[in-house]
């Protein structure tokens, strides 16, 4: 559903949709870093480390010794404390809280940076009729994430269980990304009106940035899995695995589909090929726009999708490499939502122009 800026002969009515705009993709990087906010979260192992769901009242951390000694109770009821984390101590279930209260607290933010100029927008008749379901949407999404957020950490308080169900890991990261890419793609809708011609090389390289934007989306949900089951920690060569491209026991699972999404071998293979593909993709698409189309904003964006691309495979085999180190691994998760921008980017460059009728 596109959303191209109005023209209105009113300053004002001009300005609002440059303001909404700017707001949107502010709310964007919030969402940004909340995706890496919550890779370093997974990475340190802090997730299950808030075991109610309070939206209002969990706000505030703890604020006395009571409180920290009763959460800290609720924490040692789960198994991820009996097996991982026996006898840390208050000290050590401090360290593990704060990364979950943080990525928790800047989710509350978020929602309140979007849902409070929504209403003031709202309410001083500011939004353009046709935008106003597409936002309602948003906000929808956005209480959504929250919720699939609680339905994955909960998983990890099952029995035997240390860590949260990669089906919903993959569920909670997609979603982000989807909020990500619908916050982006409206705002810039607002600041970039559709042009009204276009070169004629556009539409071969609009075909190819679009190839290589749904690859990136299956090498990210790929990446989903890789993470969800710690995939990163084995077959830690590059490009081979264990001496092989596709490594032994590809299908050692069955039913035959669940490799796809729990065989430690398998997710990682995909994710390998599915990431070289986009890479492929991702270059063509920047060697296209490079050489057919003239200086200006899709050119550029077409470069800055090449160039994103090779920096995150690039940090993709160096996580793989030194088995998935804290820093490593959330720049990686980051670099993935840089990517979707890049991707984002030259697809709205490259939008076909307006029709005259
Ligand atoms: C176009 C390139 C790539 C994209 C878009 C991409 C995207 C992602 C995403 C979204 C994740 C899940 C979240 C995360 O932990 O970061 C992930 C995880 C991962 N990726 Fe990639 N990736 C790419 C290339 C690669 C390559 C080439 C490798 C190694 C050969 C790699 C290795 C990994 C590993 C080991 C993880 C799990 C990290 C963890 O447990 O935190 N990635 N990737």
């Amino acid at each position: 559903m596109p959303f191209d800026a109005p023209s209105s002969p009113k300053a004002r009515s001009r300005a609002t949709p440059r303001v909404i705009g700017c707001w949107l993709l502010g709310v964007a990087g919030m969402v940004w870093i909340m995706v890496a906010i919550g890779g370093a979260t997974r990475l340190t192992g802090s997730g299950l480390s808030i075991m109610e769901w309070a939206p209002l009242s969990g706000t505030l951390p703890p604020l006395s010794d009571a409180e920290w000694q009763r959460l800290y109770d609720l924490y040692r009821t789960i198994p991820q404390y009996a097996l991982v984390n026996q006898g840390f101590g208050l000290d050590g279930f401090k360290q593990i809280f704060w990364l979950e209260w943080a990525h928790r607290f800047w989710g509350r933010l978020i929602g309140l940076a979007y849902a409070l100029p929504l209403a003031w927008f709202w309410l001083r008749g500011r939004i353009p009729a046709g935008l106003k379901p597409r936002l309602l949407l948003l906000l929808l999404l956005g209480g959504l994430q929250g919720a699939v957020g609680w339905f994955m950490v909960a998983s990890g308080f099952e029995a035997d269980r240390t860590a949260v169900s990669p089906y919903r890991l993959v569920m909670h990261l997609s979603l982000a990304l989807a909020l990500f890419a619908a916050l982006t793609w409206t705002g810039l809708g607002l600041l970039r009106p559709r042009p009204a011609t276009m070169p004629a090389a556009t539409g071969s390289i609009r075909r190819q940035a679009k190839a290589a934007a749904w690859l990136l989306v299956a090498a990210m949900l790929a990446g989903g899995f890789v993470a969800g089951n710690r995939a990163g920690l084995d077959y830690n060569t590059f490009p081979l695995m264990e001496g092989r491209l596709v490594p032994e026991g590809y299908w050692r699972l069955a039913p035959a589909w669940s490799n796809l999404t729990l065989n430690v071998a398998a997710v990682q293979f995909n994710h390998r090929l599915l990431a070289s593909l986009a890479a492929l993709a991702g270059l063509g698409a920047a060697f296209a726009g490079w050489r057919r189309l003239p200086p200006g904003f899709a050119r550029s964006a077409c470069l800055g999708l090449g160039g994103a691309v090779v920096l995150q495979y690039a940090l993709g085999v160096a996580t793989l490499l030194h088995a998935v180190p804290v820093w490593l691994g959330t720049l990686h998760q980051a670099c993935a939502v840089l990517v979707l921008t890049a991707a984002l980017l030259a697809l709205h460059g490259l939008r076909p122009p307006k029709r005259v009728t």
